[in-house]
């Protein structure tokens, strides 16, 4: 048996753990990396990105029904299994450079399961037979598996996770159940749509109600969601599934039926620790599983970094690469950096694109602040009447007292890139006068961004805070 010695040993190659492999080639550290399936993890094979694939054809189909006003003529449709293979062609391209990257930077990458034999000791068992390594530092970035709630079972061409719609061609059956109302379902619901599928969807509860969108955010979100005929059923439970013969028959619990194809659920993800052998080295997982670790991203064991979905509750690509960054930072230059999850851009890719950070007004009250609002809607957008896409707008969250900015909530097409402005903005204190002062491209959507600082600006007092 083998035996290798690093400076950072990281278990799992999803977001989390190739941006931590990478940027720690970057900074010079002797780097291995251990993947058990699909280099990129969930996001690259399962998730965002075949996802944003989808999404981006059903926009187009959306808009196309926009078309007639400019004088372009007939009608578009799109279909799964063309949707499918293109995804298939991304996500094989983009897999080819984060490997080509990888051995670029002379990053030791190793196929197989990774498990703790002792504290600097991990055991990988691969296709290429049984081996062990040695690190300074590791960093476990093993993500989530899909959870399937009961009476649900997965069954390959009649109840799938999202796992098992990228894994291989979804059936061909027309009337799909999308099962939840987090945020595949409130994805899934729309892209399925515009993908030419009858959708039920079911759910105990309205879309996205864990993440604090705005009850405008929301009203935006239905009311797009409702043009392309798309609107959640509110059931109270699900009794039992029944598989046999052709279809789904979902029966609720109060006594309803509903009959479907097939069904795609959007009931969660689960961390994933299987087999790590973590109790061999000392290291505890919360009550929900994931990997418990303090502020700087540090496991009970100092130099065992626990990063993305395996640990942090908000189970986003956005969240894994943050993680790395702080995780790398604090190993290589023992930074001591906090994580600050809470300033991670969320996005939502549906029938309208919804992204956040920060806080809200009910938290920034929580906290004992005075939060003011500033507003600016797209309906009055150059940019946006002229692509006949006015839904949504920006909503800045200002402190009243120092005029730094406490949060923000963009919705509409492209809030997902917009987003950016404000995460990457220098420091929050500055933020609102940085984004007020700047200089930008006409006619576009982000000039929205400075209009809301200048209703802060005048209507709530901060003209001295932001405009200077
Ligand atoms: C349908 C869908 C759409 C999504 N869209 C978005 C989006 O648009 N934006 C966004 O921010 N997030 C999105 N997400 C969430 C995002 O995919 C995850 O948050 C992200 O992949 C988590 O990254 P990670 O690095 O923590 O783990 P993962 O990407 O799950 O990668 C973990 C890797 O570790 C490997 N592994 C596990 N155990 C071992 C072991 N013992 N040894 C070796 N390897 C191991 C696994 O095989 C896997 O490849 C989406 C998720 C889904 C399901
Ligand atoms: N754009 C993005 O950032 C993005 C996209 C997709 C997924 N993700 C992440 O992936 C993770 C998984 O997403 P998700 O939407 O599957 O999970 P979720 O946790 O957001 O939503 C789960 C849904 O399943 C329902 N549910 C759970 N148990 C149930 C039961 N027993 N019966 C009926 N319904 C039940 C819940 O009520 C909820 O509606 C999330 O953490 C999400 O952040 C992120």
């Amino acid at each position: 048996m083998s035996e290798e010695t690093y400076d950072i040993a990281i278990i799992g190659s999803g977001p989390g753990g190739y941006r931590a492999a990478i940027l720690a080639a970057l900074k010079g550290r002797r780097v291995a990396i251990v993947e058990k399936a699909d280099w990129g993890g969930c996001c690259l094979n399962r998730g965002c990105v075949p996802k944003k694939d989808w999404h981006h054809t059903a926009q187009l189909i959306a808009a196309s029904r926009n078309f007639a006003k400019r004088g372009i003529a007939g009608t578009l449709s799109a279909g799964m299994d063309a949707a499918w293979e293109h995804q298939e062609g991304v996500v094989a391209s983009v897999q080819e450079s984060y490997v080509d990257y990888m051995k670029r930077l002379k990053i030791a990458t190793f196929e197989g399961t990774g498990r703790f034999v002792d504290t600097h000791t991990l055991g990988i068992v691969g296709r290429d037979g049984d081996r062990t390594l040695k690190a300074e530092a590791f960093v476990i970035a093993t993500g989530g598996r899909a959870h399937v709630p009961e009476p649900f079972v997965a069954e390959a061409g009649k109840v799938l996770t999202s796992d098992m719609l990228f894994d291989s061609r979804p059936p061909a059956g027309k009337r799909v159940a999308i099962v939840g109302s987090g945020v595949v379902a409130t994805e899934f619901a729309f892209i399925f749509a515009m993908l030419g599928k009858e959708v039920v969807w079911l759910a105990r509860s309205e879309p996205l109600r864990k993440i604090p969108f705005s009850p405008q955010a929301r009203g935006v979100l239905r009311d797009a969601l409702a043009r392309h005929d798309v609107a959640l059923r509110k059931v109270s439970g699900f009794a039992a599934v029944d598989t046999s013969g052709d279809g789904v028959r979902i029966k609720l619990t109060d006594g309803d039926k509903v009959e479907v194809d097939w069904v795609c659920l959007g009931t969660g993800r689960v961390p994933y620790t299987e087999g790590l052998d973590l109790d061999k080295v000392g290291i505890e997982c919360d009550e929900h599983g994931f990997v418990r670790r303090n502020p700087q991203l540090q496991t009970s064991q100092p130099h065992i970094y626990a990063i993305g979905d395996v640990a942090s509750p908000e189970m986003t690509a956005n969240h894994a690469l943050s993680d790395a960054t702080v995780a790398v930072n604090n190993i290589v230059d023992g930074r001591g950096q906090a994580q600050d999850s809470a300033w991670v851009p969320l996005a939502v890719y549906s029938a309208v694109e919804l992204a956040r950070l920060g806080m809200d007004e009910d938290a920034a009250e929580d906290e004992g602040l005075e939060p003011a609002v500033g507003f600016a809607a797209f309906e009055t957008s150059p940019r946006a009447l002229g692509q006949d896409d006015t839904d949504g707008f920006v909503r800045l969250i200002g402190d009243m007292d120092s005029g730094a900015l406490l949060g923000g909530e963009i919705v509409g097409s492209e809030a997902g890139e917009l987003i950016h402005l404000l995460s990457l903005a220098p420091d929050r204190d500055t933020a609102l006068r940085w984004l007020a002062s700047g200089r930008y491209n006409h006619p576009a959507r982000a000039e929205e961004l400075a209009n809301a600082t200048e209703t802060l600006a005048s209507k709530w007092g901060l003209a001295d805070a932001i405009l200077r």
